[in-house]
């Protein structure tokens, strides 16, 4: 291994203040027009920095993130892995489809062993994850790809719990994905002797899916559904999907209510059962991480499990490395190794992360190569600021102002060298779709910038200014043609909830310092941020990262 002690900077000793790293979640720069809330946004600040701040755009999506392809749209997983790791990684995405493509995700021991598992007991092999090809946590075509692979080795009976997207693909999109699923199935049932079918179902964001334990009983919710068959009974997907929607029509995919399919007489028809196995087909952690705790703890207490099954059960991926979490998985994660977290702790660098709850792991766990745990207790100091648990866009100021106090506290005490912090108000708004309440979350984030600015400058310090992907900056749906906003049945244009493929901005607010933004940077991308804060910290970059922004 090669070490982790850094020589010092060929021709910069170091700033003599702070490095802070703000990272406006989901804040991009888009076309300027009326679904652009971060150019519709009064941004001070941000609109300074533009102007008098050496700036530039990083490529924050596709290829530079890791991704499959530049259609894939940028995510906070990938964008943070990139910008904490130096290097660009092949991401789950990718990596998983290899493993389909060459054949070893069904020649992986996780897979052999669930297979052996329900052969062994007749009981349905299980499925459970996001049914979109959204490519941020999940992408249906894996599925299809396991349905097609279970039937060929005579698994008779499967069962899906289908969590409904609307967030990373269009906001009412889900028929379309039911329509091919059950196309799958049809196929596979046609043909005798299988019983291949959806079991249960809800939105995103309703059931399953938390993240960093901001609201377990969203949890809870799935697991019922899921593991025990008890909720409101519909006879098909399709069936649960439209009578929702029939009754509430505001309600958009991510929000849908949970459900349970159910037969004839009334029995769900797919509660998950001892001897059974299941397969969490999300590759994505920070939204798989809790139901895997909750089949995996043997000490599980966020809520009543009543009788935990005792099944075999197997994460896409490992979803948390330190954690070992889940223990079994069908593809082995992207090993990001030596990130600028590590590095800093090496060269006795104090570094400093924060955010409020939904995006507390990214700028840790996402930042340090998908790892939950510290690399020292000593030098590094996290701090989480609890994020409220009602809809955002009741309150697009989110956490921002208490995140701000709490990092300028913390510049002022002087005690560390490196921060990083993000703001969660872009993305998280920008995801309901509603985009008079993005506007008022961007601003937010830039009255937020503008707090930061004299006390960074104070410090002799300087303020590196960016985003891990666009949400924000696209409100509307696009015809993809013509650049013309789609429109909903009255006209008005159609809200978009998903991230964009836009770059993100780029700018080093360093007063008392002449830096300059390095033109000869060959597409710069987020990924070029560990050797920039490395630079600036008067520290040489390994061979392997991305060069330094900064000309020097
Ligand atoms: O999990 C989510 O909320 C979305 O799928 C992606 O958003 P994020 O990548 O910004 O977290
Ligand atoms: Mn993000
Ligand atoms: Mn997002």
């Amino acid at each position: 291994m090669s070490s982790l002690v850094l020589p010092k900077h060929r021709s910069f000793p170091g700033v003599s203040g702070p490095v802070v790293v703000v990272v406006m979640d989901g804040i991009g720069v888009g076309k300027h027009n009326d679904g652009n809330a971060v150019w519709l946004a009064r941004t001070p600040h941000l609109d300074w920095l533009a102007v008098n701040a050496p700036s530039t755009t990083l490529a924050a999506h596709g290829k530079a993130a890791g991704l499959p392809s530049d259609d894939d749209m940028g995510n906070s997983e990938v964008g943070h892995n990139a910008l904490g790791a130096g290097r660009v990684f092949d991401q789950g995405a990718k990596l998983v489809n290899n493993a389909i493509a060459d054949g070893s995700l069904f020649e992986g021991e996780a897979w052999r062993l669930a297979i052996a598992r329900v052969k062994n007991t007749g009981k349905p092999l299980h499925f459970m994850g996001l049914l979109s090809d959204g490519n941020v946590h999940s992408h249906i075509d894996h599925l299809a790809a396991m349905l097609k692979a279970a039937d060929a080795v005579g698994v008779e009976k499967v069962r899906i719990h289908a969590l409904i997207d609307g967030r990373d693909v269009p906001q009412t999109s889900a028929l379309t994905y039911v329509e091919r699923i059950e196309r799958e199935l049809a196929a596979i049932n046609g043909k005798g002797g299988r019983d291949y079918r959806v079991a249960s179902g809800g939105g995103r964001m309703k059931i399953t899916m938390d993240r960093y334990e901001a609201d377990w009983p969203m949890v809870e919710r799935g697991w019922r559904l899921h593991v025990r068959g008890e909720g409101r009974g519909f006879p098909s997907l399709e069936a649960a999907i439209k009578t929702l929607r029939e009754e509430d029509p505001a309600v958009i995919d991510q929000n849908l209510p949970g459900f349970v399919i159910v037969d004839g007489s009334g029995k769900p028809v797919g509660p998950i059962e001892d001897g059974s196995a299941v397969l969490f087909f999300n590759f994505r952690g920070d939204r798989a991480i809790e139901i895997t705790r909750a089949f995996e703890d043997p000490h599980f207490d966020k809520f009543d499990r009543g009788p935990k099954p005792d099944v075999f059960y197997a994460g896409m991926m490992q979803y948390d490395g330190d954690l070992q979490l889940p223990k079994r998985f069908l593809v082995p994660p992207p090993a990001i190794d030596r990130t600028l977290g590590e590095y800093l702790v090496a060269a006795g660098k104090r570094s400093y992360a924060s955010s409020e709850t939904q995006k507390y792991g990214h700028v840790t766990y996402f930042w340090n190569g998908n790892r939950s745990g510290k690399f020292d207790d000593a030098r590094e100091t996290y701090f989480e600021v609890p994020s409220d648990t009602l809809p955002f866009e009741e309150r697009p100021w989110m956490k921002a102002s208490e995140i701000t106090d709490a990092l300028i506290a913390q510049l002022k005490s002087q005690k560390h060298d490196f921060y990083r912090i993000n703001y969660a108000n872009g993305d998280m708004v920008g995801h309901t779709g509603v985009r008079d309440a993005s506007i008022m979350a961007v601003e937010a984030v830039d009255l937020s910038i503008g707090r930061l600015l004299p006390v960074v400058k104070a410090l002799n310090g300087v303020l590196l200014v960016t985003a891990d992907h666009g949400n924000a900056d696209e409100m509307y749906e696009l015809v993809k043609k013509t650049g013309a906003f789609e429109t909903l049945a009255d006209g008005s244009p159609k809200p978009k909830t998903s991230h964009t493929l836009n770059p993100v901005p780029f700018h080093v607010y360093a007063p008392g310092y002449t830096f300059a933004i390095d033109t000869t940077v060959q597409k710069p991308g987020l990924a070029n941020m560990g050797a920039t804060v490395l630079h600036l910290l008067g520290l040489s970059a390994p061979e392997d990262y991305l060069p330094s922004l900064i000309a020097g």
